[in-house]
């Protein structure tokens, strides 16, 4: 069975490689990781369980169905950290529905299953979040993902550390379409889940990130801003 914290849309994936394409997501509950700045600690902390559903495959694809319209559609499997759940018959059942699969992790636990996904964005954390970045278990998830899984690389950053970080981790890995994404210094928590982020602010940040990447004439990764969050602020389920 799979902890389900949400399962909402159609939207729009709002980050990475995939941006602005219309999307259903399913969200488990459950993380290994404590980010200093998670958006989602509603799926991630323990205390929340109760919020959860356990859910099998096919009862999260009948949801899916009813919200897509009956329509195949992008399925993007997030979390807490989804790579912690069961996921392979969901994404064999739902494969021969004609859906498609992306699912985003922090890259710290690998499953055989990876390959089974159309798009896995790997997401490793920045010095900012206070989470280690652990080498030989992120090689794992990109070998796990093979040949026929389209890998990205999704950084966030919050600093000019996190910056020379990403720099020098993604200067390892010079294969992986490569995504800069500012940190959102100011989400909503479980204790401020009305809590409204400074837009501005986050422009000035993404301006910064932008002047940083060109100044150092450094052309390879695409700076894109959290979508959603512009068009929704850190509303919940969008
Ligand atoms: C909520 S996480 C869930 C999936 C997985 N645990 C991970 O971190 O990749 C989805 C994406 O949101 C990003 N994220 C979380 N909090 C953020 C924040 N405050 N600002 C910008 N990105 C954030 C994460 O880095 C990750 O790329
Ligand atoms: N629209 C939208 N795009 C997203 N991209 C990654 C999200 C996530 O929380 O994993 C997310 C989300 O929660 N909403
Ligand atoms: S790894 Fe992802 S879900 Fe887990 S705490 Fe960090 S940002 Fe939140
Ligand atoms: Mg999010």
């Amino acid at each position: 069975m799979i902890a389900v914290s949400e399962i909402f849309g159609p939207t729009i994936q709002g980050e990475g490689a995939l941006i602005g394409l219309p999307t259903v997501f399913v969200r488990t509950g459950g993380c290994d990781f404590r980010c200093s700045w998670c958006d989602t600690l509603y799926a991630v902390e323990p205390r929340f369980k109760k919020d959860w559903q356990s859910m099998d495959a096919e009862a999260i694809l009948t949801e899916v169905n009813q919200l897509s319209g009956g329509e195949p559609i992008l399925v993007t499997l997030s979390g807490g950290n989804p790579a912690l759940q069961p996921l392979e018959e969901l994404l064999q059942l739902g494969h021969r529905q004609g859906h498609r699969f992306a699912m985003e992790t922090q890259g710290s636990k690998a499953q055989t299953w990876f390959n089974q996904l159309d798009h896995l964005t790997l997401s490793p954390k920045p010095p900012s979040s206070d989470m280690p970045f652990r080498r030989e278990r992120f090689e794992s998830c990109l070998a796990a993902a093979g040949a026929d899984t389209n890998v990205s690389l999704k950084l966030v950053i919050a600093d000019e550390v996190d910056y020379q970080w990403a720099r020098a981790l993604a200067a390892d890995y010079p294969h992986l379409p490569l995504y800069l994404q500012p940190c959102n210094t100011a989400p909503a928590t479980p204790e401020q889940p009305e809590r409204e982020t400074d837009l501005d602010a986050l422009n000035t940040q993404l301006r910064w990130l932008v002047e940083r990447v060109t100044t150092d004439h450094w052309y390879r990764p695409r700076v894109l801003p959290q979508l959603h969050v512009l068009i929704w602020n850190n509303e919940r389920g969008v």
